[in-house]
């Protein structure tokens, strides 16, 4: 796994790098050192033009530009100032130096001088704005973007791209979209969430020392990423001494007469996740359309009120049902009621493995009046419990004046109320987004996100059906909750770029992705088994 440091905690480890020795002027050479090393790294690179700003960032620009010269590339500095003007030593000094070394600069070109240059550019180094960007991009910088991202050379970005807020994942109405960012010591929240995502390309981290590995960890992190790799210990368990009981029983609890499709969406991704058994217990009047449905799944009908949603009679043989099965999922498609909340409540009591989503985290909203993480006690059992909020059920479960949390950072910090006031292991939540992240008590584990083709109605219950298939499958090996989650992810975002290639990247439906979780599965478990490829030897 990686680790992804909020961008304060990189500044800390610069500041611990320089107590061992290492200065901020050798980082910010090793920093430029190592941009133009992947700009030469790219092939057919002879004419490079570098993009400097004010600061620091345009300090390892300079640094690149002497570099790309040494190695007799044709390059040249575009720069808003002279550089004997620069303010900060550092970044004057490199500036400087580069002068020195013969490299050409141009300072404050107008627009079109510039988009001439750029049309000559094989690669164009992006050292504008880096982590000490903030609020929108001022002139120059905003015109220099757009002719950046209107030229045909390939960009790579320094640090951040300018324009993107490494923190946030926001990008500012000005934001250079690259196609590599060459990150430096190491993995930044914003890099890979919302509009990073769309802006940052190929994403290479830089260390710059031996010490790095060692002080990012002690500085932290706010997550971490996986490599597939990492999933060996949580793929499905593969043995033929099973029968469909031992392969693990699901519970789906959910739906409502005006929702039926949720619930039977999310006992059908279970089955194909790999369930023996799934049973799937819904409001009489739906119960009906969902067995006509579901060849292979039994449904039982619940009691339920005039409006077709499941009341508390349902308690007993819900309890029951649950008390046979590996893992219960509650919440898809179910509404918020007085009989659902009960539902939620008893089934927390309950020692099995639970999964709750959609209207069953609304009514532990409910339950809790959105103050989640005062209520520890709800959450707290002594068998696994898996949230899967999306941003505005996240926003429900920690205090509906908050703000609902809009990036990759303050969902970290919501989901972590969440789980550190419980406290145990046994809790993990799934805040899911653009760029999922799987926290636990002990780290958030971010796996790799899925297309945007999985932004369609019912792609979250697919992912809470096959989240409480793989409970079942696992309830004997006390797996690392969050590593098993993220997994879990990982095979709906391979599933969702499976059906795009099926069906077309704007036309996946959910049940589009059901059909093709088994061929996910398989392949990020191969993956996970053989990370270079299957050896052809
Ligand atoms: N961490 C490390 O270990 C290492 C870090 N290193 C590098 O240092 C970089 C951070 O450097 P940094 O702190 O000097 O900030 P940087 O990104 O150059 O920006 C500051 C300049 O931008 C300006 N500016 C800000 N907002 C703006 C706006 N909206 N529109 C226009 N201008 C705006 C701001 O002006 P001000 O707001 O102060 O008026 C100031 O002039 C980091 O990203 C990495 O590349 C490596 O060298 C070595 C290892
Ligand atoms: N832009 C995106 N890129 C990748 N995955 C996404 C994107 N948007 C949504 N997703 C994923 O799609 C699923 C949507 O779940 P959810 O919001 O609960 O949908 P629904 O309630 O319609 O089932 C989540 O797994 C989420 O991570
Ligand atoms: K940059």
């Amino acid at each position: 796994m990686q680790p992804v440091l909020n961008i304060n905690d990189v500044r800390c480890v610069e500041v611990a790098l320089t107590r061992e020795g290492v200065s901020v002027s050798e980082l910010m050479h090793r920093a430029g050192y190592a941009a133009a090393q992947e700009v030469l790294e790219l092939g057919d690179v002879d004419n490079v033009v570098v993009l400097t700003g004010l600061g620091n960032n345009g300090g390892d620009g300079w640094v690149a530009a002497e570099a790309l010269h040494g190695r007799g590339v044709n390059v040249k500095v575009v720069c808003p100032i002279e550089p004997d003007g620069l303010s900060g030593d550092l970044a004057r000094q490199v500036a400087q130096s580069a002068v020195r070394a013969g490299v050409s600069t141009l300072v404050g070109p107008p627009r079109d001088e510039l988009e001439s240059l750029l049309e000559t550019a094989d690669v164009v180094l992006d050292c504008m704005l880096g982590t000490g960007f903030h609020g929108e991009v001022r002139a120059p910088f905003d015109i220099w973007i757009e002719c950046v991202n209107a030229c045909g050379a390939r960009v790579v970005s320094v640090d951040v791209p300018s324009g993107l807020s490494g923190q946030t994942g926001h990008a500012a109405s000005a934001c250079v979209v690259a196609d590599m960012t060459v990150t430096m010591l190491s993995l930044k929240p914003g890099l890979l969430a919302d509009d990073g995502r769309d802006v940052c390309g190929a994403i290479v981290v830089a260390p710059l020392a031996e010490q790095t590995e060692r002080l990012v960890v002690d500085a932290d992190p706010v997550a971490w990423r996986t490599d597939l790799s990492d999933y060996l210990e949580v793929t499905a368990p593969r043995s033929a001494a099973v029968d469909k009981f031992s392969r693990g029983s699901v519970l789906v609890v959910g739906g409502s007469r005006r929702f039926p499709g949720a619930a039977i969406m999310a006992a059908r991704a279970a089955a194909r996740m790999g369930a023996g058994y799934v049973t799937l217990a819904m409001p009489a009047s739906a119960a009906g359309v969902a067995q006509a449905h579901l060849l292979e799944i039994p449904v039982v009908a619940l009691p339920e009120d005039a409006d077709g949603v499941i009341t508390s009679d349902a308690r007993d043989v819900v309890l029951k049902l649950a008390e046979r099965s590996s893992a219960v999922l509650v919440g898809p498609g179910m509404r918020v009621s007085g009989g659902t909340c009960a539902l939620v409540s008893a089934l927390l009591g309950s020692s099995t493995p639970l999964v709750i989503d959609a209207d069953g985290l609304n009514c532990l909203a409910r339950l809790t009046n959105g103050e989640l993480p005062e209520f520890p006690e709800v959450t707290r059992r002594t068998a696994p419990l898996i949230l899967t909020p999306h941003r505005g059920e996240l926003g429900r479960l920690v205090g509906a004046t908050t703000p609902v949390p809009d990036s990759l950072v303050s969902q970290l910090e919501a989901a972590r109320k969440v789980v550190w006031s419980d406290g145990g292991s046994e809790l993990v939540v799934v805040t899911k987004s653009n760029a999922t992240a799987c926290v636990g008590v002990e780290r958030a584990v971010l796996p790799k996100p899925g297309p945007a083709a999985l932004a369609t109605a019912g792609s979250g219950d697919v992912l809470s059906g096959m989240m409480a298939a793989a409970l079942a499958m696992h309830r004997d090996e006390d797996p690392d909750l969050a590593l098993l989650a993220a997994y879990v992810c990982e095979v709906h975002g391979y599933a969702g770029s499976l059906a795009a290639e099926r069906v077309g990247s704007h036309a996946v439906m959910a049940g589009d992705l059901i059909n093709v979780i088994g061929l996910a599965a398989d392949a990020v478990d191969e993956h996970a088994a053989f990370p270079e490829g299957p050896d052809e030897g």
